[in-house]
């Protein structure tokens, strides 16, 4: 294996960076602040970042087809549109739970905006239990609950076949498996593919790669993890100089690179002097 650089490109220090999407057309990197309630967009070229400000926390980010962008913000699944800092409610869930929040979102190969929510932590990973529940929002905007009784929803992604769903609810420090049916947006018989060792801590952000394998950023263990889904082994560990490290996707030229967002929020001010790049974003 060859040596891996990590880098931080972006030293930003967000509260709690999280959803680093890949935009292969601007060659830049989306990703969102939840608590600082902001859309961030890095500009690999140029290494500029602009900043579009929402009015609640927002927790994922996503690409439209039809231009700008879809955000989960609060418990609403909302438009983006760029150019002139405008946000359009396109769905909202948990109505009836105020203290909710989405979490972690992202779109499958057909178009349906997945986003699964949680209470509002009052410090990380401490939150009243069981309040979350998983969606997606279809292209036509209507809304599928798939269950409730989600502590922390969180990361999620698709087999490369399209037929398997992969899923995190941190709380229970596994990575589960679906059945997928891209057809219909079904899920169906759930199983846990990997328990999170307990110096690996919290399963956050997950991605996949070309060769089917899974990406685990662990939260509060200072890395990301790639798993076997199918053997359900643990095949590297790749340590960042931070701790909290919440979200990992590929990008770059050929997709060849991996960002991992990470968050400052939780820290004490002695261990943001320990890491100073904490909250900032890395190339691996
Ligand atoms: O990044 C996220 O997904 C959450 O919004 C965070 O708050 C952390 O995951 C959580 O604190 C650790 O479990
Ligand atoms: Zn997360």
């Amino acid at each position: 294996m060859s040596s891996i650089k990590i880098e931080c490109v972006l030293p930003e220090n967000c509260r709690c960076g999280e959803s680093p999407v890949w935009e292969a057309a601007t060659n830049s990197l989306l990703f969102v602040d939840i608590p600082a309630r902001k859309v961030g967009r890095w500009d690999s070229l140029s290494k500029r970042v602009q900043y579009v400000t929402v009015d609640a926390p927002v927790s994922s980010v996503a690409i439209r087809k039809s231009g700008g962008y879809v955000a989960t913000i609060g418990t609403k699944f909302c438009a983006l549109n760029w150019d002139n800092h405008s946000t359009a409610i396109l769905a909202t869930v948990d109505t009836d739970k105020k203290n909710n929040r989405f979490n972690d979102g992202k779109v499958d190969p057909a178009g349906r905006y997945f986003a699964g929510t949680m209470a509002e932590e009052t410090a990380p990973a401490v939150l009243e239990r069981h309040q979350g529940a998983l969606y997606s929002l279809f292209p036509n905007h209507h809304v599928e609950k798939y269950f409730d009784q989600v502590d922390i929803s969180n990361g999620l992604d698709w087999s490369l076949d399209h037929k398997i769903f992969y899923y995190i609810d941190s709380l229970s420090y596994s990575v589960d498996a679906f059945d997928y049916d891209l057809q219909t947006g079904k899920i169906a018989n759930r199983r846990s593919v990997y328990k999170l060792e307990k110096e690996e801590q919290i399963p956050d952000g997950m991605c996949i790669d070309v060769e089917g394998k899974l990406w685990v950023a662990c939260y509060n263990g200072g890395r990301v993890i790639r798993l076997d889904p199918e053997t359900g082994k643990r095949l590297q560990t790749v340590k960042l100089p931070v701790e909290n490290t919440t979200s990992c996707c590929f990008g770059g030229k050929d997709y060849s690179e991996m960002f991992v967002t990470t968050a400052q929020d939780g820290l004490t001010s002695e261990c943001v002097m320990k890491q100073p790049e904490a909250g900032g974003i890395f190339k691996v």
